[in-house]
C-alpha cells in the first residue's frame, strides 16, 4: 500500500478564539492546522495551506500583518559586501549606449532617463489573492488566508558598481548534473563580464572539484572562446558532483585571487555556494558569490521556473511519442516511459500535458496504489477494455515506497533511486498474465537524452537573461544571493530563502488538475 505523505509537528497557530495544532506535510511547502471542533469533539481539518514559515505568529495580533513584512523584508534582504568591509561605490562603466556611462555626448551626467535599476525597486512575489484557503493552489499566511504584500529584489544593472573592472578577475564554475542552457549561461556571463570591461575571467573545470584537483587548470574564457559554445549541450567547463570542502575551496578563491565567483547549480550547488559566501564573509574578502539556478527539474524554489526545463520537457515528447505509436500500434499495447525528476514531478507533470497522449502520470507528490479496485492496473485493464492501448508517464522519483530501499548515495550525498519503470513494467506484464488478458508492454527510458542537449529558444534567452542578471548582481556587490524570475519578473533572492526545501508539484494546484483533467486518470486510492 501506498502511504499517505508523512507529517510533522510544526507549531501552533492562533486564529481568533481558535488556537490550531499545524503539522507540516512532507511533500508540500504548506502547513495543515487542526483545531478542536465543538460539535463533534474531535480535531478536525481546520486549514490546509498556511505557509510554512511562520506557524508562530499570533494571527489574533492586530499587528501581524507588520510583523510578518517586516520579517520577510529582513528574510528577503541580500546580502552585500558592504555588510562586513569597507567597500566604496562607483559609477557603473556597464553602458547602456555603447558611449562612456552615464555621460551624453556634451559630457553632462544624464540624469532623466538611465536604464538602470534602482536599489528600491522591487518585484511582488505572490501574486493572487485567494479568497479563502480551500482555494485552488492557495498559499495562505493565516487561516483567513489575507492578503498581504511580499516585496523582492529586482534583478538587473545599478548606477552603482563595488568593482574596479579593469582589476577583477572572475570565476565561473558548474556543479551537479548537466542541464541545457549551460554554455548558454557561461557565454552571456562572459560577454557581459567584458562588457563591464573584465578581462581576466577564468572557468573552473568540473564543478567544486576544479578548486583542488591540481589536474584541472583554469580555462581562460573570454568572448572570442565562448562565441560558439551554447551551439552545443553539456557543459563547456564539465561538471562533477561530490568534492565540496568549503574551507579548500576559499583557500583556492584566495589562491586565485578570484573577487567574483558564479556558480551555476541545483539545490546542492547552491547550498555549497551559501557555504563559500559565508566562509568568504568570515575571512572578510570582497568576493561576491552569485549563483544561476541550473535544473531540468524545476525543483528550486520561489522561481516559475529553472533554465533548461522547457527543453528537457519537449525532449521528453519524443519518447512519449515513440511510446504512444508502440503502445497504439500493438494489440493491447501498454506504453510506459520513465522521466527524470528525482523528487519533483514538474518534467513527468508537463510532458504529459504537452504530449495530450498519456492516460496516467504518476508522480511523486501524489502517492498510488498499484492493485486494487482503484488501482494502477485495474484501471489499465479498463483502458485495454475500453480503447484497446494506454500509456503511462511516471517520474523517476515516483512509487519508491514499492522498491527495495538500498541507502546508497552518490557523490553528493544524494539519494540512488530505486528503478519505478523496470518494477511497473514487470508489475504490469505479470498481472495481464495472471488475469488471461493479452498485453504488449513497450517500456522507454530516455533518461540523460533529456538534459544532454543544447537548450531550446526559449530557454536560450532565460539563459541569457539569467547569465547577465548574475553578472550585474555581482557587480552591484551583492555575495550569496541567486536570480531567477518570479512571476514574469527578474529578481535576485538570497539563497538560503530558495533551499529550504525543494519545490514540489502541489497536488492543490490548477497545474495537477488541468493534467488529471487531459489524462482523464481517476485518484489511485
Ligand atoms: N549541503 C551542501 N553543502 C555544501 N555543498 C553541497 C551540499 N550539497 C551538495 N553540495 C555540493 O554541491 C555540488 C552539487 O551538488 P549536487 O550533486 O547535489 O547537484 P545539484 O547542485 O543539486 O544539481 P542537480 O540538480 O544536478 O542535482 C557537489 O559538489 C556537492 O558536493
Ligand atoms: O546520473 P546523475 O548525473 O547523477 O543525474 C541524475 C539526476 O539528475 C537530475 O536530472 C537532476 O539534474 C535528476 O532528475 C536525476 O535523478
Ligand atoms: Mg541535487
Amino acid at each position: 500500500m501506498a502511504q499517505a505523505p508523512s507529517m510533522d509537528y510544526a507549531g501552533s497557530v492562533s486564529s481568533g478564539q481558535k488556537h490550531l495544532g499545524c503539522f507540516r506535510v512532507h511533500t508540500s511547502s504548506r502547513l495543515q492546522c487542526t483545531g478542536y471542533d465543538k460539535k463533534s469533539r474531535t480535531n478536525q481539518l481546520v486549514v490546509r495551506a498556511i505557509s510554512v514559515d511562520h506557524p508562530q505568529l499570533d494571527f489574533s495580533n492586530p499587528n501581524w500583518k507588520k510583523q510578518f513584512q517586516e520579517d520577510f523584508g529582513k528574510r528577503f534582504s541580500l546580502p552585500h559586501l558592504r555588510d562586513v568591509i569597507d567597500v566604496e561605490p562607483r559609477p557603473t562603466t556597464f553602458s547602456l549606449k555603447s558611449r562612456t556611462p552615464l555621460e551624453n555626448l556634451n559630457g553632462s551626467v544624464q540624469e532623466s532617463w538611465n536604464g538602470y535599476v534602482n536599489d528600491d525597486d522591487r518585484v511582488l512575489l505572490k501574486v493572487i489573492k485567494f479568497a479563502s484557503p480551500t482555494s485552488a493552489g492557495a498559499d495562505c499566511i493565516d487561516p483567513d488566508c489575507s492578503w498581504v504584500e511580499q516585496w523582492v529584489h529586482r534583478a538587473g544593472p545599478r548606477k552603482q558598481i563595488y568593482f574596479e573592472p579593469q582589476y577583477v578577475k572572475a570565476g565561473i564554475v558548474t556543479c551537479g548534473g548537466l542541464c541545457p542552457g549551460l554554455n548558454d549561461v557561461i557565454r552571456q556571463i562572459v560577454v557581459t563580464l567584458e562588457k563591464y570591461g573584465v578581462k581576466n575571467i577564468v572557468g573552473i573545470q568540473h564543478g567544486f572539484r576544479g578548486f583542488f584537483e591540481h589536474h584541472l587548470s583554469e580555462v581562460p574564457l573570454s568572448r572570442h572562446v565562448v562565441q560558439n559554445i551554447n551551439l552545443a549541450g553539456g557543459s563547456f567547463l564539465g561538471v562533477s558532483r561530490g568534492g565540496a570542502n568549503i574551507s579548500d575551496i576559499v583557500d583556492s578563491i584566495q589562491a586565485r585571487r578570484l573577487d567574483m565567483l558564479f556558480v551555476l547549480g541545483g539545490n546542492g550547488t547552491h547550498a555549497g555556494a551559501n557555504a563559500i559566501h559565508e566562509e568568504c564573509r568570515k575571512r572578510k574578502l570582497q568576493v561576491s558569490i552569485v549563483c544561476v539556478p541550473k535544473t531540468i527539474d524545476n525543483d528550486i524554489l520561489l522561481m516559475d521556473k529553472t533554465f533548461g526545463f522547457d527543453t528537457a520537457v519537449e525532449a521528453a515528447q519524443r519518447a512519449i511519442n515513440s511510446a504512444y505509436i508502440e503502445a497504439h500500434s500493438a494489440f493491447h499495447g501498454i506504453g510506459l516511459v520513465k522521466l527524470m525528476g528525482r523528487s519533483s514531478g514538474f518534467i513527468t507533470m508537463h510532458a504529459s500535458l504537452s504530449s495530450g497522449q498519456v492516460d496516467i502520470c504518476l508522480i511523486p507528490e501524489v502517492p498510488f496504489i498499484l492493485d486494487g479496485p482503484n488501482g494502477v492496473l485495474r484501471h489499465l485493464e479498463h483502458l485495454i477494455e475500453t480503447k484497446g492501448f494506454a500509456l503511462v508517464c511516471v517520474a523517476e522519483g515516483a512509487g519508491q515506497e514499492y522498491l527495495q530501499k538500498s541507502n546508497a548515495t552518490d557523490a553528493s550525498g544524494n539519494m540512488v533511486l530505486g528503478d519505478i519503470g523496470v518494477h511497473l513494467q514487470q508489475k504490469i506484464k505479470s498481472h495481464f498474465k495472471d488475469i488471461g488478458v493479452h498485453s504488449d508492454v513497450k517500456y522507454i527510458d530516455p533518461t540523460y537524452m533529456l538534459r544532454a542537449v543544447r537548450a531550446n529558444a526559449s530557454d536560450a534567452i532565460l539563459c541569457t537573461v539569467l547569465g547577465q542578471n548574475a553578472v550585474h548582481g555581482a557587480f552591484a556587490g551583492f555575495s550569496g544571493i541567486t536570480t531567477g524570475v518570479c512571476n514574469t519578473h527578474n529578481v535576485y533572492l538570497p539563497i538560503p530563502e530558495v533551499i529550504k526545501s525543494t519545490r514540489f508539484v502541489d497536488p492543490n494546484s490548477r497545474m495537477w488538475h488541468r493534467c488529471l483533467t487531459s489524462t482523464g486518470q481517476p485518484d489511485f486510492h
